[in-house]
């Protein structure tokens, strides 16, 4: 493991005063550490988006209908959501997974999209378990695969997106079960909730964390798989693998850190490899990031998923690899230090 104080000697050599690029120094000693490596990498880098739906929108958990969630899929398709203009500023390729969307599956699609559905949606979590641990499983590996597909390109660098209407509140659960936090600290207002809404949420994820709560030491993902989401399994199966391989896992919201806890607790080590691009306005996510270790590069106010805050943090981890990797060294230049 390449430790601290050899980056920041890395850093200190450098034709600049010691300190003189601040909080990116700092930066650059993270990225460093993700990759265990003085030169790490931000290129090539891959951007996935899951996507799946959720049984508990019929609950009322969401502003939304579930049918959104295939509408948005479209957009993404079709190159004109958020995500797809973020990714294509940064320069950052763009795969999109069904690993668990309802309803009719796509034919004609382009080849930046997987059809790996695991199931039709989740069942509701507010009713009983969301999914089988064999499905869980299945939408584990279908992330892990994606991991290996981009870092067997060449990706230095990974971020997992998400779509799917509903995905906060399994994001408020296992933030609630993976950390302790009580749940209704991790309920937030998701993709634009009402009072009535949050409090409707809050009492079915307090629930439902209450039912998965018992069975989380005896059996995890059991526990896990009771509140989880395909797409958020999938994610989970994503950073973990990704870990192990090396790369930079950059985090986006408060539903891919959700995905995070899970492949730390069944993955321990995987936080490791990740940073946190920023907080979002879901009032749990800086509980989620503590657990982690993780400190988040932004804090403005975003939420939205779609892999944006991760995007939007990119270009700070760019810069940071180009300190580490591009500057001379102040004794090439024939200088050296006043102290
Ligand atoms: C048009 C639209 C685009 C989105 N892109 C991401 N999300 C985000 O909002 C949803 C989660 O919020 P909730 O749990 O409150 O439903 C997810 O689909 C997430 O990706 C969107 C939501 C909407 C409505
Ligand atoms: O932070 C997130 O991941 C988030 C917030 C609101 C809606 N969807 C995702």
């Amino acid at each position: 493991m390449i430790d601290q104080l050899t980056i920041r000697a890395h850093l200190d050599a450098l034709a600049k005063p010691r300190g003189s690029l601040g909080r990116l120094e700092d930066i650059a000693v993270r990225l460093a550490q993700t990759q265990d490596r003085i030169d790490p990498r931000t290129t090539p880098r891959q951007i996935v988006l899951f996507a799946g739906d959720h049984g508990c929108v019929a609950d009322g958990v969401s502003a939304w209908p579930a049918a959104v969630t295939g509408m948005m899929i479209g957009t993404i398709l079709a190159g004109r959501a958020t995500s797809n203009a973020l990714a294509a500023a940064n320069d950052c390729p763009l795969r999109l997974v069904d690993v668990g969307v309802a309803g009719a599956r796509l034919s004609d699609a382009p080849a930046f999209f997987r059809d790996a559905r695991v199931g039709d949606g989740t069942a509701s979590l507010a009713e009983g378990a969301a999914m089988r641990v064999a499905q869980f499983d299945a939408a584990w590996k279908v992330g892990a695969s994606e991991a290996d597909r981009a870092i067997d390109a060449g990706a230095a660098l990974l971020i997992a997106g998400e779509m799917g209407i509903g995905n906060t509140t399994p994001a408020a659960c296992l933030t609630a079960l993976l950390t302790g936090l009580d749940p209704a600290a991790a309920v937030g207002r998701g993709a634009g909730a009402d009072d009535d809404v949050v409090a409707l949420k809050t009492r079915i994820v307090r629930a439902a964390v209450a039912r998965a709560m018992p069975q989380l030491e005896p059996d995890a993902r059991g526990a896990i798989a009771a509140v989880c989401g395909y797409e958020i399994a999938a994610m989970a199966g994503f950073f973990a693998q990704g870990a192990a391989r090396g790369a930079t896992l950059l985090l986006d919201g408060y539903v891919a850190t959700a995905a995070a806890l899970i492949a730390e607790r069944l993955a321990p080590g995987s936080a490791r490899g990740m940073i946190a691009g920023h907080r979002s306005a879901e009032p749990g996510h800086a509980a989620a990031l503590a657990a982690l270790g993780l400190e988040p590069l932004l804090d403005w106010g975003m939420r939205l998923g779609e892999g944006s805050g991760a995007l939007v943090a990119l270009p700070l981890l760019d810069a940071a690899a180009a300190l580490l990797n591009d500057v001379a060294r102040l004794d090439a230049i024939g200088a050296t230090r006043p102290d």
